[in-house]
């Protein structure tokens, strides 16, 4: 193999970690690369012209989040992944981690040798300590969350705890997470929390308004536009909650959005600004939170109350209107958004969704076609999910798309796409006086009882 660029990982030029297939790759070639295999994919639905410039990552210390395998022994231990045969792979020296993460994972093996506390043996179904997650601000405080069989050596993680402040005094949150089962899933239901902080605060700086159209760098203190301040999104991540892992391309992604939603180019020229705005999938509140705004209704809906939580603390840190942000916790796809014409004096209605990885699925995508929402930011980190989804929405078309590089040195991809109806919707909509905003199913769906208990959160005439 011909190599374009100094090698960046060891690990990786003896075959020893998989993750970052591109690696040899230069950066640049990377992403036009991915830009088109991307563009290829979404042909159908996205018109050439509608493309803007990708936004690139910056190539090393980008992940904001480490999810490592604990393996080997206690005083031996391995921080990283397991190998075909079940053995630890360390990745301490991943150049993939933010500095902050970097810098923590020594600590944190040392304090694996210090308790005493055995790795899980996966082949063995063996030991104690299956993971470590370690998350960082870019603040560069920390949340630590050990994953453990069992709470047997809870206790010993928190007398540990002074002595890893000291070490690490951006500690900012520590908690245990036990995962009693043999599978694949990493973290289980119950978290205890060690620290008196329960959730980590991201500050994430976006670029102002309008700087996101000639970006060609994601976002840090150096955005163009230097007279307006940055605009600050103060998300309080909770333990369990998602968090985008790159968070310089979040930021660039977060301000695209907000930029499209007030319909900013180039030139600053301000087109419809929407009035009410739904995010469905809102994890800790990234999109609703960036696209509120001074008498604009943002109502964020997920299904992680965990993450609700977080975002309803981030909306009151930010001074915003509770009487019109809301986040309520709900399953996006157990819901009818009814969405009938704009009352008067209203204005325009912009839905946001941010789906995992298989999509919004037929059923919603549909119900999105049906309801006759005149915009939609859909960001995915799927394209093909998104390409399918598209195929069930043709009253939707894209007008604008991006991408944005959140996972260098892989084939993965964020998309975010701006779609605007182009006719009505087959389906008729009720009015907002016979619907709700959003309003639970018909009972007689099979979803019903899954779903019955998170339906009085989300059910509102807000
Ligand atoms: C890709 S993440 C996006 C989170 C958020 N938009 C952000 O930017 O951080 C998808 C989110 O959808 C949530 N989720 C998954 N299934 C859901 C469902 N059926 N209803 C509501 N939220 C769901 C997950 O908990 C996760 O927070």
């Amino acid at each position: 193999m011909v190599r374009h660029q100094p090698s960046l990982c060891v690990l990786h030029d003896e075959g020893r970690c998989g993750s970052c297939p591109h690696l040899d790759t230069p950066p640049g070639d990377q992403l036009e690369a991915k830009q088109a295999r991307v563009a290829a994919l979404l042909k159908d639905y996205v018109p050439a012209g509608a493309w803007q410039p990708p936004c690139p990552s910056s190539p090393t210390h980008f992940r904001n989040k480490a999810k490592m395998v604990v393996a080997g022994t206690s005083r031996h231990p391995t921080l990283g992944i397991l190998d075909a045969v079940g053995r630890g792979t360390d990745l301490r020296s991943c150049p993939l981690h933010v500095p902050a993460v970097r810098d923590a994972l020594p600590v944190l093996a040392d304090l694996v040798t210090g308790t005493g506390i055995a790795p899980y043996d996966v082949p063995g179904r063996r030991g104690e300590l299956k993971h470590v997650l370690v998350t960082a601000s870019p603040d560069e405080d920390l949340m630590v969350r050990f994953v453990l069989r069992s709470s047997r050596h809870v206790s010993d993680l928190r007398d540990a705890l002074p002595d890893l402040r000291r070490r690490l005094p951006q500690l900012a949150v520590a908690s245990v997470n036990i995962q009693p089962v043999h599978q694949a899933v990493i973290e289980g239901p119950d978290e205890i929390v060690l620290t008196e902080e329960d959730r980590l605060l991201m500050r994430l700086r976006l670029p102002p308004p309008g700087a996101t159209a000639a970006q060609a760098r994601p976002s840090g203190s150096d955005a163009p536009g230097g007279q307006a301040r940055p605009h600050e999104l103060l998300l309080h991540l909770p333990p369990r909650s998602f968090f985008q892992t790159n968070t310089a391309v979040a930021q660039t992604l977060y301000a695209t959005a907000r930029d499209w939603a007030e319909d900013i180019g180039p030139g600053g020229a301000a087109g419809q600004p929407p009035a009410r705005v739904q995010d469905l999938f809102c994890g800790v509140g990234g999109f609703a939170l960036a696209l509120a705004g001074p008498g604009r209704r943002v109502q964020g809906v997920e299904v992680s109350e965990a993450a609700v939580s977080g975002a309803r603390d981030s909306a009151r840190l930010m001074r915003l209107d509770p009487g019109t942000v809301r986040f309520d916790s709900g399953d996006a796809r157990a819901l009818d958004l009814l969405e009938g014409p704009a009352a008067e004096g209203e204005g325009s209605h912009l839905l946001v969704v941010n789906p995992p990885r298989r999509g919004l699925g037929p059923d919603l995508a549909r119900r999105i076609e049906a309801c006759g929402v005149p915009r939609v930011l859909y960001s995915s980190c799927s394209p093909a999910s998104l390409a399918a989804d598209l195929g069930q929405m043709p009253s939707l078309r894209v007008r604008r798309a991006r991408l944005f590089d959140m996972f260098p040195h892989t084939d993965h991809a964020e998309v975010l796409v701006e779609l605007a109806r182009t006719q009505a919707s087959p389906g008729s909509c009720p009015s907002p006086a016979q619907a709700p905003s959003i309003r639970a199913q018909a009972p007689s769906s099979a979803r019903a009882a899954r779903t019955s208990s998170r339906r009085a959160s989300t059910r509102s005439s807000w």
